[in-house]
């Protein structure tokens, strides 16, 4: 049985998530070195360019498609300007010229293209396939605690840009940051998660608060343990990141439990690419069926459990919540059996107690998590405790990251 695409994105048995050398070269500016080191190659299906230590490939139709000239690309916009549908798809320069630092490509109707090479370098499938979209540090309990990622105060985090970052900045590579002395209301919940992104507002509302009330019909309403898991799972893009601050609890228990979803998936690959594989390419559904009353809620999500990106194996979302998973009838029974095999060692990894990282949330100290990659459970407790939040998407998040120039 067969159900992965051999061949189109080998698969390799380790992600690279350290920033690589390669890539330095580039933004470091040039090295003439490599520069006088730079071979190009015209071959028959493509150009290879070898420079800074690396061989790479760029067929001609790519190269036509992404000229930059100022008629096929408009630098104000950033949008392409030429029509793709028009290229022929077997297309060849007439012309090639090379000089130190670019490439010249005449084409047959007489257009002149030219590349940077470091431009080439840095755009190019192998210069990619080095480096992490997401640079990051996988953690277990230890890993985590041995860093120790500094807190971020409330009055600096508002009105300091370069907190902000340093806040992103662990957020992005850890998976979790917390804010410390954030007043204990709900507005200035909202006030501090604004100050990071816009609020995805779900049928659970835009601000959220909850206690154990069964207002809502799921378990997080209750005073029950919940085992580690991502949220919205049942959305077909589930929430990217997720804001807890625990306004009150008078009584005892509730602790919050954090798992890297992502240094357990590692370990999966790593013992097991082919179970791995089966939970990066196996689509399951999970679904949220509640009954108001006055409205009907019935979300299905669709996704595997690991969203991974082809050409390295990184994940980028991971869906594991065993609550809310749905009837599996998307594959047959034989993938059935060795998919059970493999959420089974990946539920293994993800229990182990070394991985475990447990803290009490406390009123002032507000918790982001992103939701695509670290789990969150809570412990059963006693007394009246209330919760607030919201959901942020992704996209808005690493937005806000972009523009303070960090790497996301
Ligand atoms: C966070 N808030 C209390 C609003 C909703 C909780 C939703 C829990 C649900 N089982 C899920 O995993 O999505
Ligand atoms: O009550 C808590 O601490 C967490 C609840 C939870 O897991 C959730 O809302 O998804």
């Amino acid at each position: 049985m067969n159900i992965c695409l051999d061949g189109i994105w080998p698969l390799s048995r380790s992600v690279k998530f350290i920033p690589d050398i390669f890539l330095t070269h580039i933004h470091h500016g040039f090295n003439p070195v490599f520069e006088a080191a730079s071979v190009c190659t015209l071959l028959d299906d493509c150009f290879e360019l070898q420079y800074g230590g690396h061989v790479m490939h760029f067929n001609y139709v790519w190269l036509r498609d992404h000229c930059r000239s100022a008629t096929c690309y408009n630098s104000k916009t950033n949008q392409r300007n030429l029509d793709t549908g028009s290229i022929d798809l077997n297309i060849r320069p007439t012309k090639t010229r090379v000089d130190e630092e670019n490439l010249f490509l005449t084409w047959p109707d007489g257009h002149v293209t030219r590349y940077n090479l470091a431009w080439l370098a840095k755009n190019s499938y192998e210069g990619q396939k080095l480096s992490a979209i997401q640079p990051r540090i996988l953690w277990n309990s230890e890993i985590y605690t041995n860093a120790n990622v500094p807190s971020v105060s409330w009055e600096k985090f508002m009105s300091c840009d370069d907190e902000l970052k340093t806040f992103l900045n662990n957020f992005l590579l850890y998976g979790i940051a917390f804010v410390e002395d954030v007043p204990a209301t709900i507005d200035d919940t909202e006030t501090v998660t604004k100050r990071v992104s816009i609020i995805r507002e779900t049928m659970y509302g835009r601000m959220w608060s909850f206690t154990s009330d069964f207002s809502r019909g799921d378990t997080a309403y209750t005073k029950l343990a919940l085992d580690r898991h991502t949220d919205t799972s049942y959305f077909q893009e589930p929430s990217g990141i997720q804001v807890f601050h625990c306004l009150r609890h008078e009584g005892t228990g509730g602790r919050t439990l954090l798992v890297d979803g992502f240094y357990s998936a590692n370990r999966v690959l790593e013992q097991s690419p082919e179970n791995f594989e089966l939970l990066s390419r196996v689509p399951i559904k999970h679904e949220f069926i509640e009954n108001l009353g006055t409205q009907v809620n019935h979300m299905i999500g669709i996704g595997p459990v690991l969203s991974v990106y082809p050409w390295n194996n990184e994940v980028y979302i991971m869906r594991y919540n065993n609550y809310d998973r749905a009837v599996i009838n998307t594959v047959p029974h034989n993938v059935v059996q060795r998919w059970y095999v493999a959420h089974r060692h990946l539920t293994d990894e993800l229990r182990k107690p070394e991985n475990e990282l447990w803290v009490k949330l406390k009123p002032g100290k507000v918790l982001f998590i992103d939701n695509w990659r670290v789990l969150h459970g809570r412990e059963s407790f006693k007394g009246f405790r209330q919760l607030c939040g919201c959901y942020l998407t992704r996209d808005d998040v690493l937005n806000t990251a972009r523009s303070l120039g960090l790497q996301a």
